[in-house]
């Protein structure tokens, strides 16, 4: 039978802490999740903008329809919200325990927010006996045991020992906030699982280098209540919760999720991250080079000189001719007809609809395609290209022609939506430019080169993946160079 969990708990509409991160915990721990809300907050991964809790005779009616009907085997209690909800939970604990309950004290959220009426910390006090495992973390634990946050993993211990002596509860102390320096200087996230008894369990973790830090609380205290069932000890638990955690830490970034501090990817062994979206992910950076550099700034309003777009246009012919070879010869390489089609088809596009739009732009200023030198930064894009399409497999190719489309894809979208939020009386010297590249036409067909590119990421070599990697970073980092040596004037001649 499937082990069925209950969360207890607000809800986050965000969808990365609260119950919302609850379900896919315990989803992510195969069991069956139920959830009772008890408090609803307006929040986001910046933060938490309003907190309403529905009265406590509702929770109450939510919690009875669950116990009326359905065995729970763990319960995870979180955000409560009020005084008079706190008490509700102890009537129903009281009747209907559950086998293991874990117990998240939540008072405030990471982002500072208070998330517990400020005269419902002593009920909370008075109900942390009635749970198994306590999850403080270090701000919540210094205020339960009436003590300043402790600064190292030491002093949590100590403050976690005193906790689970007055609670009789088992104490899961986080020391991800705190770090700590592994035995070969690496730098850990440790907790420790501390018991009534003075012991204590060290659970080490890797620090993983990431702000997806939103509901880590939330989804371990959820992880540690669908794995209990399924395990023969908390410490069990809290070694595979946290092995779990880890991952999800690691796999948050590539959500692309929120401004603030996203959430962490609590399915990801379920959908393993694709070429695609970690590697979208790796040239953030980049991107955000690409976004904010002058060229690009002064092409979206319309600034940018008409000297500047010239060269780029020039150069970008030069470009277009050379990549619209490397696309076809990917197309030789193309393992089945589909691939082959779609890259022979963009060969054919980059020379028609792209290397068209910069000859009409060119001689509708009175200048041609002829007798431009080509610089060095399209030169050195150029080799890459040609080398990766000519010596590398398909996979490497396909790889390596990817960032423009998708960085064009990208851009082009931005700027469309400027473009549109303009009114129509200030014509764009450049908008034919920005048109072409905002066209859905264009995103449908960095669609396909993404599909090829993950589809060839999975039927790949360990060496091919590799080889994909380095492609599409170097591709990446020569379009902003591209981009960047159309303001690096005095002009290259043309
Ligand atoms: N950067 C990190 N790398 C690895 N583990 C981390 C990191 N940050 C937090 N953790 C781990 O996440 C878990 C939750 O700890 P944390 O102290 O962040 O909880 P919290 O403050 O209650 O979280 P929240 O309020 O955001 O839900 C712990 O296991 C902790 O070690
Ligand atoms: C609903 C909810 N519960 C708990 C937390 C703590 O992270 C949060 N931010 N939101």
């Amino acid at each position: 039978m499937t082990v069925r969990v209950l969360s207890i708990a607000g809800s986050d509409p965000s969808g990365g802490a609260g119950i919302q991160a609850d379900l896919k915990t315990f989803a992510a721990q195969g069991t069956y999740g139920m959830a009772v809300i008890a408090s609803l907050t307006a929040q986001n991964t910046a933060g938490v903008r309003g907190v309403f809790s529905p009265p406590a005779s509702f929770l109450a009616q939510q919690l009875d329809a669950i116990s009326d009907d359905i065995a729970v085997d763990a319960v995870k209690i979180g955000m409560l919200g009020s005084a008079e909800n706190i008490a509700v939970v102890d009537t129903w604990l009281a009747t209907h325990r559950p086998p293991f309950v874990v117990l998240d004290p939540v008072m405030v959220a990471t982002s500072g927010d208070r998330l517990l009426d400020e005269n419902a910390e002593s009920a909370l006090r008075a109900l942390l006996p009635r749970a198994d495992l306590l999850t403080p973390n270090v701000a919540e634990l210094a205020v339960l045991v009436g003590d300043e946050p402790a600064r190292d993993l030491d002093g949590a211990i100590a403050q976690g020992k005193a906790l689970a002596s007055s609670t009789g509860a088992q104490v899961l102390v986080k020391g991800g906030h705190l770090g700590s320096a592994g035995a070969d200087g690496d730098q850990l996230a440790t907790d420790a699982l501390v018991g009534p008894d003075g012991s204590v369990t060290l659970v080490p973790g890797p620090w993983v280098s990431t702000t997806n830090t939103h509901g880590t609380g939330c989804s371990l205290s959820s992880a540690l209540a669908a794995l209990r069932p399924q395990r023969e000890s908390w410490a069990a638990a809290a070694v595979d919760a946290k092995a779990w955690l880890t991952g999800a830490l690691a796999g948050g970034a590539a959500l692309g999720v929120g401004q603030g501090r996203g959430p962490v990817d609590h399915l990801h062994a379920l959908f393993p991250a694709t070429f695609s979206t970690q590697e979208w992910s790796r040239i953030a950076p980049i991107r955000a080079a690409i976004e904010t550099m002058p060229f690009i700034v002064a092409l979206a309003d319309g600034s940018l000189p008409w000297v500047n777009f010239r060269f780029y246009l020039a150069q970008d012919a030069q470009y277009l001719r050379e990549y619209a070879r490397c696309l076809a010869r990917v197309a030789a390489l193309a393992p089945d007809q589909d691939a082959q089609e779609f890259f022979a088809h963009s060969s054919a596009a980059a020379l028609e609809a792209e290397m068209g739009l910069h000859r009409t732009l060119l001689t509708a200023h009175g200048e041609s395609l002829s007798g431009i030198e080509t610089s060095p930064v399209t030169t050195a894009y150029l080799d890459h290209l040609h080398r990766c399409c000519a010596t590398g497999s398909y996979a490497e190719a396909a790889a390596a022609v990817l960032p423009c489309f998708w960085l064009y894809q990208h851009i082009g979208e931005r700027l469309g939506v400027l473009q549109a939020q303009r009114s129509s009386a200030d014509a764009h010297p450049y908008a034919a430019w920005i048109e072409t590249y905002a066209d859905p036409a264009f995103a449908a067909a960095t669609t396909s080169a993404i599909g090829f590119a993950d589809r060839a990421f999975q039927a790949g070599s360990p060496a091919e993946r590799d080889a994909m990697i380095a492609a599409f970073e170097r591709s990446s980092r020569y379009e902003w160079m591209f981009f960047a040596q159309g303001t690096d004037l005095p002009a290259w001649p043309v």
